[in-house]
């Protein structure tokens, strides 16, 4: 695991992108495409519309990418809550990455249930389920003030514990939705993955994930812990001293 502690959000999100082209251009040196699982929430949107940038947009081939995503609010893509309307919104849109790969969890004329099913039916299309080969290169992942990763949030224990899986879903009293997230076999078996951490409102929660003893119905993001590959916190000084 490898920490890297930034000045504050703009710094942390210049080195997480820096870290992403590095990691993309080694993947590229060898395979043809890489994939990726983008995270939702409020803290990637500034790294992603750096990505988007004339600063980055050019340093990373999205031509040659498999764009997946790691959890979805079960809202319509209209929805202002859509991580996937987000991800569009911020970097998609602004770069030359293929729709037809695209893979975002549908929300819309099915169920949550479906939707999950579905999702796996695509992740075990790309990814040789079974084997103990690498599945996604790279995994951003956002943590929530709860410990929350993904949609794995604290006492959500089947989702959490999922063994077999990638792809579940779970009713979120306290948002009062559905959410689709990929679980801890799928992205444990990932190559290059980072959290980005960001605020004193997560800093009890980083703590405990860091410090505390093994909990991860308690502290959800305590789970991801790769098997092949390697793991990194990218946090700002804000969120890592409170
Ligand atoms: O759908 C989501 O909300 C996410 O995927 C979730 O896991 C997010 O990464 C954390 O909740 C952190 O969210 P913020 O970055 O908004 O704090």
């Amino acid at each position: 695991m490898e920490l890297h502690v930034c000045k504050d959000y703009d710094d942390l999100c210049e080195h997480l992108a820096n870290w992403m082209v590095d990691c993309i251009c080694k993947t590229l040196a060898t395979k043809e495409r890489f994939s990726i699982a983008f995270t939702g929430g409020n803290t990637a949107k500034r790294l992603y519309a750096l990505l988007a940038g004339d600063a980055y947009k050019n340093k990373i081939d999205w031509s040659r990418a498999n764009i997946f995503i790691g959890d979805e609010r079960f809202v319509p893509y209209s929805d202002e809550r859509s991580n996937a309307r987000m991800i569009r919104e911020t970097l998609l849109n602004h770069v030359a990455v293929n729709e037809a790969h695209i893979h975002f969890m549908q929300t819309e004329n099915m169920s949550a249930e479906t939707s999950a099913a579905e999702y796996e039916e695509v992740l075990q299309h790309y990814f040789n389920k079974g084997t103990n080969e690498p599945t996604f290169d790279v995994v951003l992942l956002g943590m929530g003030d709860d410990a929350h990763t993904l949609s794995l949030f604290p006492g959500h224990t089947d989702a959490i514990n999922e063994k077999n899986k990638w792809c579940t879903y779970l009713w979120l009293e306290q948002q009062d939705m559905y959410r689709i997230t990929i679980t801890a076999p799928i992205t444990n078996a990932a190559k290059y993955l980072a959290f980005i951490v960001s605020g004193s409102g997560k800093a009890v929660a980083l703590n405990n994930v860091m410090h505390k003893p093994y909990d991860p119905e308690k502290y959800p993001s305590q789970i991801i812990k790769p098997v092949h590959g390697e793991l990194n916190w990218f946090v700002d000084e804000a969120a890592m001293n409170g």
